[in-house]
């Protein structure tokens, strides 16, 4: 049996995808081969040596010890552009709050006490401190063409906005995705002083924390909208909370609260509520559960953060060695000297790398006992053997 260990609520549906008959899930478990994870914070967590794979049922893994993990061969998975939609849906959402003082507004109408012919008029006259602006014409700049921000922009041009993007590392099956509409900055600075609204869809990393500070919100035109609908750190609150006052920007609106801005008058704050949707929640769970059935049970490997992709289909009647090492040379030739030393044929094999980190499938065609197993994981470089035996194609 396998045991899978989930740390904040997962769709049912991911849950499912896992057979009963294999697999154990709980929230109270101990000894876990795989950990299914949202936004808990797992880095101050005690790791049980156990462990083979995790799972980000979303998209951030600013909350898991990447690193730590990549030393013990483990391999972080996540579930790109799952929650994108929700996301961009929310910024929209965000977009137009600001965009038209809504919540201001709806506050206004709360907190009106009088009898109905005293609240006309004041519905009348308080009116002019809520004007807005219309989004065609205005200018956008999204920060991050990732999933989410792809989104968000292509939304935007359909909106009739002008938009600008930032994004050295964008990827190509996302620059293909990218509305041709949508203009490139050369860089961040460019595309502050250029923007009536901002949107920030980086990951947190240390490059990108504080990313916009003081001396990049100066840059800002007079009157912008600031959305981070990325992570808090990402963004200097004291600098923004500072320039609202000072009447450089309009608005702040973002997804994650604290105690300094929740009640600022021009501060939208929402309870990380991006991905939280009952489609996204489904997506990102069912996504991330097959990719930890897949690893655990034919130790392939598709959408992980640290290792690199790996799909192997088994070959039949052969048997699996799933070898996690450092990326320095000859190790696939200590793996296979060490493999005809004791006389197990190669039936197939893969090798993928990725910065620190290498694995190897070997498929071998008669049983490897414990002994050579040991020898693997005694060769220098070796971060973790996993033996399959008789292994096939996962079921459905
Ligand atoms: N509020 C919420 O509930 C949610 C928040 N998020 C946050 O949004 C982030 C982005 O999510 P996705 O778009 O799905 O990720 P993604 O990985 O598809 O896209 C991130 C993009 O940011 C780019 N990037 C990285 N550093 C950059 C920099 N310094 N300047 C410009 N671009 C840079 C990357 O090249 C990549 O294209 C996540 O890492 C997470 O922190 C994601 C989902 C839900
Ligand atoms: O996917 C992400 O990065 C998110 O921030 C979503 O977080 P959540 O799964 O809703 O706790």
């Amino acid at each position: 049996m396998y045991r899978i260990q989930t740390l904040n609520n997962i769709s049912p549906l991911g849950l499912d995808r896992f057979p009963r008959n294999l697999y154990e899930v709980a929230s109270e478990l101990s000894r876990p081969d795989a950990v299914m994870v949202r936004s808990a914070d797992m880095h101050g967590l005690d790791l049980d040596d156990t462990i083979k794979a995790i799972g980000r049922a979303g998209a951030g893994v600013n909350n898991i010890p990447v690193d730590r993990m990549s030393e013990r061969g483990v391999p972080v998975f996540n579930a790109p552009g799952a929650n994108a939609n929700a996301v961009k849906e929310l910024v929209l959402a965000g977009l137009f709050l600001a965009a038209r003082n809504i919540v201001q507004a709806w506050d206004y109408v709360q907190k009106l006490d009088d009898s109905e012919p005293g609240l006309k008029k004041k519905v009348e006259a308080g009116k002019k401190q809520f004007k807005g602006v219309e989004l065609p014409g205005r200018t956008i700049g999204v920060v991050g063409l990732g999933a989410i921000g792809v989104k968000v922009a292509n939304t935007a041009r359909d909106l009739g906005m002008n938009v600008l993007g930032y994004d050295p590392g964008i990827t190509v099956s996302n620059a293909w995705r990218l509305h041709a509409g949508v203009e490139q900055a050369l860089s961040v600075d460019e595309l502050l002083s250029r923007s009536d609204f901002v949107s920030i869809h980086v990951p947190l990393v240390e490059a990108t924390e504080n990313l916009i500070d003081a001396k990049r919100l100066r840059l800002m035109r007079q009157q912008a909208v600031l959305l981070n609908f990325s992570r808090a750190e990402i963004v200097d609150e004291a600098a923004v909370l500072e320039a609202l006052d000072a009447d450089k920007l309009s608005s702040y609106v973002c997804d994650f609260p604290t105690m300094a801005s929740k009640n600022h008058p021009k501060v939208v704050s929402l309870p990380h509520l991006g991905a939280s949707t009952d489609e996204a929640e489904d997506n990102c769970a069912v996504m991330v559960a097959d990719q930890i059935r897949d690893y655990l049970e034919v130790g392939n490997v598709r959408n992980s953060v640290n290792f690199p992709e790996t799909i192997m289909p088994p070959t039949d009647g052969a048997h699996r060695i799933c070898i996690v090492n450092a990326n320095v040379p000859n190790m696939v030739g200590q793996i296979s000297s060490t493999l005809a030393r004791h006389e197990l044929n190669i039936a197939d094999l893969i090798n993928k790398s990725r910065n620190q980190i290498a694995y190897t499938l070997v498929d071998v065609d008669t049983e490897a006992d414990e002994a050579v197993l040991e020898e693997i994981r005694g060769i220098e470089g070796v971060l973790s053997v996993r033996y399959l035996n008789a292994v096939s194609e996962r079921s459905s």
